[in-house]
């Protein structure tokens, strides 16, 4: 850095970042200074390395015309004291957090993640090889924690419990997350426990089955003050079904995350509907438009496994070019907080 017009007279001792306030330059003198160590008073400008020659006298000249100011970081650039840096509400990124830490926080108040604790019912699940002997492999063990970090929780645990009644009713009973989601378990069959086992610990249901194909039979329950329960459909489309539209909301609003904007666009192809029903139809975006996938019944995931989106298909279907509500899977929009694993 330099004081004054040049040529300047050379310090011998340079200024390093990290240290005390070097003493002042007088007229006619450079130092030598690291990138981000402070500027003595009276400095009138940096002058970059390679934009300086010195002569044989050991003088300084500038090669190129020098600013004054120019290369030096004026104090308070991009906040002051008392500055807001960010409304409240605001999604902790790992942005913010390099944000908050410049400005010199040590701490942040913020709303933490709701705590989800999964619950795999149904004694025919295997978790290795492949199907055999009337047994299937659980598809929502794998497929629901990150789905549900992707959505903004933390998943404190996974447990697989068959159709075990008891076995759910100390799971639920025990459970200290803020949201418990079950899967399978939830229609009328004999083994399926989880209509019981609510009315068992006089849980309130607020939400028993939706006029939605697949996973008509989700339900949304509160189990106890500050605990909710999700009972997602067994069939696997079923429960991604209950996920995005039962979990999804539940958790963004525990979380204090505002709704994202609802959005539509116009479907290429017919997709049939259901008589009464919405229904979810897996879809991928193709330009402007939304394409119908295949593989879209309740027990498939090869739809979803390669969509964009979910299409909100009224009763009675869609023509092609009808203009369909999408809701976005958390990977294909890339939204901040998308964490798989
Ligand atoms: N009497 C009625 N029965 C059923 C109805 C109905 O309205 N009335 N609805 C059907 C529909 S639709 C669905 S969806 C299922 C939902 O039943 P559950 O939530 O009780 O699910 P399960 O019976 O336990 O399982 C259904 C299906 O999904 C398979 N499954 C279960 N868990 C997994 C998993 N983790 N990974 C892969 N596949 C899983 C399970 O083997 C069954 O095939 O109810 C119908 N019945
Ligand atoms: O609603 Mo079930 O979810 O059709 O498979």
């Amino acid at each position: 850095m330099v004081a004054g017009p040049g040529p300047w007279a050379v310090r011998d001792e340079g200024v390093l970042a990290g240290h005390a306030e070097p003493a002042a330059l007088t007229d006619g003198e450079a130092a030598r200074i690291a990138t981000g160590a402070r500027v003595p008073p009276d400095t009138t400008a940096v002058l970059r390395s390679e934009h300086g020659q010195t002569d044989e006298k050991g003088r300084l000249h500038a090669t190129r015309a020098v600013v004054p100011g120019q290369d030096i970081r004026p104090r308070g650039q991009e906040c002051r004291s008392g500055d807001q840096l960010l409304p409240p509400g605001t999604l902790v990124t790992p942005a913010v957090l390099g944000l908050a830490a410049a400005a010199g926080y040590d701490t942040l108040t913020a709303v933490p993640r709701p705590r989800v604790d999964v619950l795999v019912l149904g004694d025919e699940l295997l978790t290795e090889g492949t199907p055999r002997d009337g047994l299937i492999r659980d598809a929502l063990g794998p497929m629901l924690p990150p789905w549900l970090r992707a959505l903004g929780a933390e998943v404190t645990a996974v447990r697989r419990l068959g159709d075990s009644a008891d076995a759910l009713h100390k799971a639920v009973t025990k459970s200290q997350a803020d949201v418990i989601v079950t899967t399978g378990g939830t229609a009328a069959g004999p083994v399926d426990h989880v209509h019981p086992i609510l009315h068992r610990i006089g849980a309130e249901l607020l939400v028993d089955g939706v006029k939605v194909r697949p996973g008509h039979p989700m339900l949304l329950a509160r189990t106890k003050e500050n605990q909710h329960l999700v009972g997602l459909p067994g069939n696997p489309l079923a429960a991604v079904s209950g996920l995005l539209t039962l979990a999804e909301p539940l958790l963004r609003t525990l979380a204090a995350r505002p709704a994202p904007e609802a959005y539509t666009l116009p479907l290429r192809d017919e997709a049939h509907g259901h008589p009464y029903d919405t229904r979810l139809v897996p879809v991928v975006l193709r330009g402007d438009s939304a394409v119908p996938l295949h593989y879209n019944g309740p027990a498939m995931l090869r739809g979803i496994a390669a969509a964009d989106a979910l299409a909100v298909v009224p009763p009675g279907g869609a023509r092609p070019g009808q203009e369909a509500e999408l809701l976005d899977l958390p990977w294909a929009s890339a939204g901040i907080g998308v964490c798989f694993t």
